[in-house]
């Protein structure tokens, strides 16, 4: 296993694994870039319980037990209970209806936003966060501790759907539908930001030659995934007529492990909380001065990915992955 390398980047994945987070806390757990120093979880993919079950079980398979996992929110930042959870794209256990043994291991004794206070505040300005599920822990570590956004280094998270339409309905991309009000909170903290939206994770894609190739490696990350993969790539034929998936988290990962791979442009985000349009993310460009005091007036700006190059993200995801 790839050792983290010498000044790596230190990370927190916030996640609901989920078939293509398992594939982006892999990747991550094989790039030198990086140093994972913590797994939150959240609903999204699954419900917050069977997220922390899911995280454990990753790193047993990744003999990563030393890797604590902090268990995130159960409801939104609301206090909502109506949760929107997806378990026809994943399966109802998350992971293919594999339905694996429960994991040994526990989540450590700190809830995911104190978790990530305490670490922005050991490590201020060292600490990414790496988002691939709803907003809730990070927008809770905001309203928890006001130097929080300014003591995290940066926020790359998987979310949004930038000028085109949603997966979750037309309007609005599955995280942020999960929680409009804590993205909206995350988005206008001024927090160092990079969003990835559908937008961009949509150019890349995993074909089933890929998918193949994959199964065909003895590596454990590659036979896992390779396990888990079928109701991912049966979803996508379904929902979008694809021989392939959409690498959604994976394409987040690698905007945090090779920054290069992705451009981005930069202006305030606000996010719709209600009616037909809840959880649509609008880029503000701040191109136009407008003269009256609105909600969009000095909100700070963040940064949106708009191209990736999206072969070399699918051939730095098989090579890690069939290591
Ligand atoms: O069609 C979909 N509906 C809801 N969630 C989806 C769909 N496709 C993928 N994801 C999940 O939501 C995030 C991307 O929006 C990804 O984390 C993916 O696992």
């Amino acid at each position: 296993m790839a050792a983290a390398g010498e000044g790596a980047k230190k990370i927190i994945i916030d996640t609901d694994p989920g078939i293509d987070d398992a594939m982006a806390i892999f990747l991550a757990l094989r790039s030198p870039e990086v140093e994972v120093i913590g797994l939150t979880t959240i609903y999204g993919n699954v419900y917050t319980t069977l997220a922390t079950r899911n995280a454990l079980h990753l790193l047993e398979v990744a003999d990563r037990t030393d890797i604590p996992v902090a268990e995130g929110s159960h409801v939104t930042i609301t206090k909502g209970t109506r949760l929107s959870v997806v378990d026809f794209v994943h399966g109802a256990d998350g992971f293919g209806n594999q339905n694996f043994p429960p994991p040994e291991g526990k989540p450590i004794d700190i809830s995911a936003p104190n978790f990530l206070i305490e670490q922005a505040n050991l490590y201020p300005g060292k600490v990414t966060v790496v988002a691939l599920g709803p907003l809730t822990n990070i927008a809770l570590a905001i309203q928890q501790d006001p130097s929080f956004a300014k003591n995290i280094g940066q926020i790359v998270l998987l979310g949004g759907a930038f000028a085109v339409n949603g997966n979750t309905n037309p309007a609005a991309e599955a995280n942020i539908f999960g929680d409009p009000d804590a993205a909206d909170i995350v988005f206008t903290s001024g927090a160092d930001i990079l969003a990835v939206g559908i937008n961009v994770t949509h150019q890349v894609v995993l074909t089933d030659a890929d998918r193949d190739k994959l199964a065909s490696s003895t590596g454990k990350f590659a036979q896992f995934l390779s396990k888990i993969l079928g109701v991912y790539f049966d979803y996508h034929r379904e929902a979008y007529n694809t021989k392939g998936v959409y690498l959604h988290d994976p394409t987040a990962m690698i905007a945090a492990i090779n920054p290069s791979l992705v451009t981005y442009t930069e202006g305030a985000v606000r996010v719709q909380t209600n009616g037909i349009t809840k959880g649509l993310t609008l880029l503000y460009n701040k191109q136009k001065r407008f003269a009256e005091i609105t909600e969009w007036t000095d909100q700070p700006s963040v940064k949106v990915a708009v191209t990736v190059d999206a072969p070399a993200v699918v051939k730095l995801v098989m090579e890690r992955l069939m290591d």
